[in-house]
C-alpha cells in the first residue's frame, strides 16, 4: 500500500471571492519526489499553502499524515520554502542556520549537517546578502530542512538558478526521498516534470493528469510532457 503523506479530498479554496481551487483531490506519496506542474496562476502556491496549513479552505479536506493541515503536532515535520527567500541578508549562512535551529529547539550538529546537505560549507561564514540568488535559495532550503522534516514543500525552488544547480537541487530532493520523506515540488518548467516520480498536472485550479511522467508519455502518445499537458488540455476541452 503507498505511504500517504499528503491526502487531500474534494479541496475548494475561494480567494478574494474567486474559485481558485476547484474540487482537487489526490495523495502525495512518501519516499517520493511528486512534482506539481501547471501554468503560472493555475493555483500551485495556493494549493502548497493548504498542505501546510497556512491557507483559509472553503471546502474539503487536508491532511497530512493523517492529521488536519495546519495541526500544531505537525508544526515540526514539514519543511516548507516559499518563492521569497525567507533568510536575513545581514546574517551567515551559519549564523542564520543557528538563529533558525534555535527557533526549532534543534541542536548545532544538525546546522553543520544542512550545511553540508545543500553544499555550502564553503560559503558557511559568509553574508547572505552577498551570496548568489541560487545559494541564497540553497540556505532557505537548509532551513526547512532543520527540523529533518518528513514532508517537503518546496514552491518553485529552481526558478532563475543555472542548469548545474538545478540538477543538484533535483539529485538533493531524490536523495531525500529515499530517506523516506514525502517532498512535493512545484515547477511552470516542464522540463523539469522529468525528473520527479510522479506529476500533478494542475490548470485553472483543477488536477488534470496525476500520474508518473512515464505513463503520461504513453496514454498520451505525446514526446514530451509539455505537448502531453496540451493534448490533455485539448482532450479535456473537447469533453466539455
Ligand atoms: N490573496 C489573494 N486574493 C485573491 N486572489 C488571489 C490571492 N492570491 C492569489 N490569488 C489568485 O489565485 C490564483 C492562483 O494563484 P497562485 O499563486 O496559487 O498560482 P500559482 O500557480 O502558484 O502561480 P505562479 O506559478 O505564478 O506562482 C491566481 O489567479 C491569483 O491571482
Amino acid at each position: 500500500m503507498m505511504n500517504k503523506g499528503v491526502d487531500v479530498t474534494s479541496l475548494r479554496v475561494v480567494r478574494g471571492g474567486r474559485l481558485v481551487l476547484d474540487d482537487l483531490t489526490f495523495e502525495v506519496a512518501a519516499g517520493q519526489v511528486t512534482g506539481l506542474l501547471g501554468p503560472s496562476g493555475c493555483g500551485k502556491s495556493t494549493l502548497m499553502r493548504a498542505i501546510v496549513g497556512v491557507q483559509r479552505i472553503t471546502a474539503g479536506t487536508v491532511r497530512v499524515f493523517g492529521e488536519p493541515a495546519g495541526s500544531a503536532s505537525l508544526r515540526r515535520r514539514i519543511g516548507y520554502v516559499t518563492q521569497a527567500p525567507s533568510v536575513y541578508d545581514d546574517l551567515t549562512v551559519a549564523e542564520n542556520l543557528a538563529f533558525f535551529a534555535r527557533v526549532l529547539g534543534v541542536g548545532a550538529d544538525r546546522v553543520e549537517e544542512c550545511v553540508r546537505l545543500v553544499d555550502l560549507v564553503e560559503q558557511r561564514s559568509q553574508v547572505v546578502g552577498r551570496l548568489s540568488g541560487g545559494q541564497r535559495s540553497r540556505v532557505s532550503l537548509a532551513v526547512a530542512m532543520l527540523g529533518d522534516p518528513a514532508l517537503i514543500v518546496l514552491d518553485e525552488p529552481t526558478v532563475g538558478l543555472d542548469p548545474v544547480l538545478r540538477k543538484d537541487l533535483w539529485e538533493t530532493f531524490h536523495r531525500l526521498a529515499a530517506e523516506g520523506a514525502a517532498v512535493f515540488v512545484s515547477s511552470h518548467v516542464m522540463d523539469e516534470a522529468n525528473r520527479c516520480d510522479r506529476l500533478l498536472l494542475m490548470r485553472d485550479g483543477r488536477v488534470i493528469a496525476d500520474d508518473s511522467p512515464a505513463a503520461l508519455l504513453e496514454r498520451t502518445g505525446a514526446a514530451d510532457i509539455e505537448t502531453a499537458f496540451l493534448d490533455i488540455v485539448a482532450a479535456a476541452e473537447v469533453d466539455r
